[in-house]
């Protein structure tokens, strides 16, 4: 088993609507290990990008309570300037979309040179420039000298990213995560981000924070998968168990809505609602359980925690026992990822 990385305990992020305090991560708790990738995974709403700032300590105006320890110490409420020499030098962010991640008005060999500067002052200018050019051959950008110069919106979305990640990886960062670094991208550049972050993270044997809503992704890329709903983790096992052996029924309802080759012939599973904004999330109970209203009741813990149910494989609530969808082709329709 890996080494551990980064360990978050009760972690709880919350933001100020009015005169009160939502917590959009909510008492979460987990473990990135050395060279692996840690999928995070959930509809839209459910707290990953929350939790990912939260692990970067970039959120300015929210609440944060609980532990992210990290070499030996819990950087969860480190001071700003302690912060910052972490940032860009240990842990390294992907952000979704490179455009507004970059600066317009300087090209980009300038900008991957500034993250250098900032953690390396006494590099000399040339030995710099040398750094980004290597830096950009090794994400896989053509001609890196001519490159070096241009400015953001002369480069394509797919090329701009390779940028974002040379910006993430100039001081190799033991930690790097990566908040749906596909979405902005077209379908046959997205692979090639996705394999470049793999080779990346093979290469330098760094941790990787993936935040997805994208289980084809999930199956691509991760080693482990956390998934969340409603600011909770709600079932944490290896890729391999997820996909053939999920347990919660949020998964399982995720899983059976892929259109995919193996449920062309099955119904495909809508799950009904949505994911609730922050002032209205049920704090009481199973929080899903206002999606599954076919499920007795009783069938949820009044408080549901973590069960190991399997070694490394976590689910939460009593009500996985139960469960079953309510349409009998929904239950035999098997995911096939290919
Ligand atoms: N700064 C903020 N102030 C108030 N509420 C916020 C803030 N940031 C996020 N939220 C709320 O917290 C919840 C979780 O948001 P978050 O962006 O983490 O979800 P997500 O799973 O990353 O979704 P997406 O995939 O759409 O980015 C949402 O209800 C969102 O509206």
């Amino acid at each position: 088993m890996n080494e551990e990385l980064v360990r978050i305990e009760h972690l709880t992020t919350s933001f100020r609507i009015g005169d009160d305090y939502y917590a959009a991560v909510d008492d979460v708790s987990l473990t990135v290990r050395k060279n692996e990738i840690l999928a995070i995974v959930g509809e839209s709403g459910s707290g990953k990008s929350a939790l990912a700032f939260s692990i970067m300590g970039l959120h300015t105006r929210a609440r944060i309570e609980g532990s992210i320890f990290y070499g030996g110490q819990d950087i969860a409420h480190l001071p700003p300037s302690k912060l910052n020499r972490l940032r860009g030098n240990e842990l390294g962010m992907i952000f979704q979309d490179p455009l507004s991640a970059l600066n317009p008005l300087m090209v980009v060999g300038s900008q991957i040179d500034e993250v250098i500067l900032l953690h390396h002052p006494k590099r000399s200018a040339k030995e710099r420039k040398r750094s980004v050019i290597d830096l950009l051959e090794k994400v896989g950008i053509p001609r890196p000298e001519h490159t070096y110069g241009l400015f953001p919106h002369e480069l394509s979305g797919g090329m701009r990213q390779r940028i974002v990640i040379a910006i993430a990886i100039a001081n190799e960062p033991k930690l790097l995560i990566a908040d749906e670094p596909t979405t902005a991208l077209d379908v046959t550049i997205q692979l090639q981000i996705l394999e470049l972050i793999k080779r990346l993270k093979e290469d330098s044997g760094a941790g990787v924070v993936l935040i997805t809503h994208d289980l084809g992704v999930v199956a691509e890329m991760a080693d482990r998968v956390a998934v969340m709903y409603a600011g909770q983790i709600v079932e944490i096992a290896d890729i391999y168990t997820l996909l053939s052996d999920a347990r919660h029924p949020y998964t399982r309802s995720l899983l059976q809505s892929i259109p995919s080759a193996g449920a062309a012939k099955s119904k495909l599973h809508v799950i009904q609602g949505i994911v609730p904004s922050l002032q209205h999330l049920p704090r009481q109970g199973c929080r899903f359980r206002g999606r599954i209203p076919w499920i007795d009741e009783a069938a949820h813990e009044e408080q549901p925690t973590m069960h190991e149910i399997a070694p490394g494989h976590f689910v939460r609530c009593t009500c996985h026992k139960n469960f079953r969808f309510p349409n009998r082709k929904e239950e035999g329709a098997r995911l096939a990822i290919t």
